[in-house]
């Protein structure tokens, strides 16, 4: 039989005890540490990662009451929460068995005790403290999570005619369960949206789900989304809930739909249907109680007309669409928003830094932004990183190439295009002039016409 990975910690004063404890119990776990001496137990929880302490009630000659025990379970239960512990005395009574589950005890074992269970209590013992282990990563990555949302957006700034329509919807939207699908490119605020429709409903003292659809292969889909049952599959060491069964009550923020093959699109339109999960390996359904909403930045529409995406899942769906305009689209929102970043950064990085130039305003203005506001965000977080100016200039501000590029067929005027060539070459050669005239085949003097021309 292979040995399970835990890590058990006896404690009594008897060295006969830990003796023969050990002997039952080093054949079926990997780590066994004695102790006979109960004031030690900070220096192993500090040391090792303890999954359960086989603890003795009694260790002074004359004092059989138990006391002691319940004193170091108080203190174990302190310090190490998640950490199962089992008492073991020799005089065991039901009145301090009762006394010590109330204070935290898992299970009680009278002495002398049988191997077999004696090893069934620590073995339920070691799969409790993984599951409490569990449960506390789950919370602190909800907490985290809630944390960065809050640090990210305390408001969703907009004031463009489409950001007002859309955060107008969300209003009328968030109170009810229905389904809401969220379309824009990267970065324009799919999931700000879709925690703020979350945090305006009737759901929001329950958990947000967010769940990366793109990411999931086949195996890792059912089990992510439904959960399983021990022995489901190799590594199915116990029962664990999916992510639809973690959003009990909240929402299921279904993020990249878009990417979902057609087979799994299938199993999806079913769960939806039915509102009902089956976990893996086990035949009983559960009804689902979250709230569904999802968001792609796949052209959702093109692909049901290319058939890679289901168009009776699309409209279960999008009863609710929410369309997210890319930046470029609404100019409005670019001084805001850098604004917004540079008031942020500037106490982040503790640097004076009131504004931008006005070359620089307008530079952000004429350039295409394919990362949206996640773009301007790390634009503006660079420039104030390197800036020793108290003001952000052009060549503060460094542009990818992407969205340079002029789309000829988008745009024929001529100036407009000079323009956007010039910005491009100044930020290739990062504010150097000579550089940038250089590689535009113009004087330093001709390309300083064009800039005051133009206003860069
Ligand atoms: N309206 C807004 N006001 C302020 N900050 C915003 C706004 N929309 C998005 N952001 C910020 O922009 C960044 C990207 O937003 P988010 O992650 O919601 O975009 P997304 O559309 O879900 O991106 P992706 O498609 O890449 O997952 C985040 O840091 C977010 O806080």
């Amino acid at each position: 039989m292979r040995k399970k990975e835990a890590t058990i910690l006896l404690i009594d004063d008897d060295d006969d005890i830990l003796f023969s404890a050990r002997i039952s119990l080093k054949n079926y776990f990997t780590n066994i540490i004695t102790e006979n001496n109960p004031k030690n137990i900070n220096q192993h929880l500090t040391k090792n990662l303890i999954d359960v302490i086989l603890l003795d009630m009694n260790y002074c000659i004359g004092f059989e009451d138990g006391r002691e025990g319940l004193y170091w379970l108080k203190h174990i239960k302190e310090i190490s929460h998640e950490t199962t512990v089992i008492l073991m005395t020799a005089f065991g009574s039901i009145h301090l068995a009762v006394e010590a589950i109330k204070q935290g005890a898992t299970d009680f074992i009278l002495k002398p005790w049988n191997s077999e269970k004696l090893y069934a209590a620590v073995n339920s013992g070691v799969e409790l403290a993984r599951s409490k282990r569990k449960n506390t990563q789950l919370e602190t990555i909800q907490k985290q999570q809630d944390k960065e949302f809050h640090q990210k957006t305390e408001h969703i700034i907009g004031n463009s005619t489409t950001m007002q329509t859309a955060i107008n919807l969300v209003k009328k939207v968030a109170p009810t369960d229905a389904n809401v699908l969220i379309l824009g490119e990267n970065g324009t605020g799919k999931y700000v949206f879709a925690k703020e429709i979350h945090l305006q409903s009737n759901r929001k003292d329950y958990p947000f789900i967010h769940i990366d659809l793109g990411s999931l292969n086949e195996n890792l889909f059912e089990s992510e989304l439904f959960g399983y049952v021990k022995g489901a599959f190799t590594d199915a060491y116990k029962d664990t809930i999916g992510r639809f069964e973690l959003a009990k009550g909240g929402t299921i923020f279904l993020d990249e739909i878009g990417n979902l093959p057609l087979h799994l699109q299938s199993k999806l339109l079913t769960v939806i249907q039915n509102r009902k999960i089956t976990r893996l390996g086990e035949g009983k359904e559960r009804a689902i109680d979250a709230r569904i909403i999802c968001a792609t930045n796949a052209p959702i529409y093109q692909m049901v007309a290319d058939e890679t995406f289901r168009q009776d899942l699309l409209f279960r769906i999008n009863t609710i669409e929410l369309n997210l305009p890319p930046l470029r689209d609404r100019i409005e929102d670019i001084t805001l928003l850098a604004n917004h970043f540079l008031q942020k950064l500037t106490l982040k990085y503790r640097k004076k830094i009131g504004s931008f130039t006005k070359e620089a305003i307008n530079a952000m203005e004429n350039y295409h932004w394919p990362g949206n506001i996640r773009e301007i965000e790390h634009i503006v977080e660079r420039a104030v990183i390197i800036t020793d100016n108290n003001q952000i200039q052009t060549s503060d501000l460094y542009f990818s190439s992407k969205g340079m590029n002029i789309n000829v067929s988008d745009n024929l005027n001529l100036e407009e295009t000079e323009k956007v060539l010039i910005q491009q070459a100044i930020q290739k050669h990062q504010g150097n002039i000579s550089k940038a005239a250089k590689d535009l085949g113009l004087t330093r003097a001709a390309l300083y016409r064009r800039l005051e021309k133009y206003q860069l």
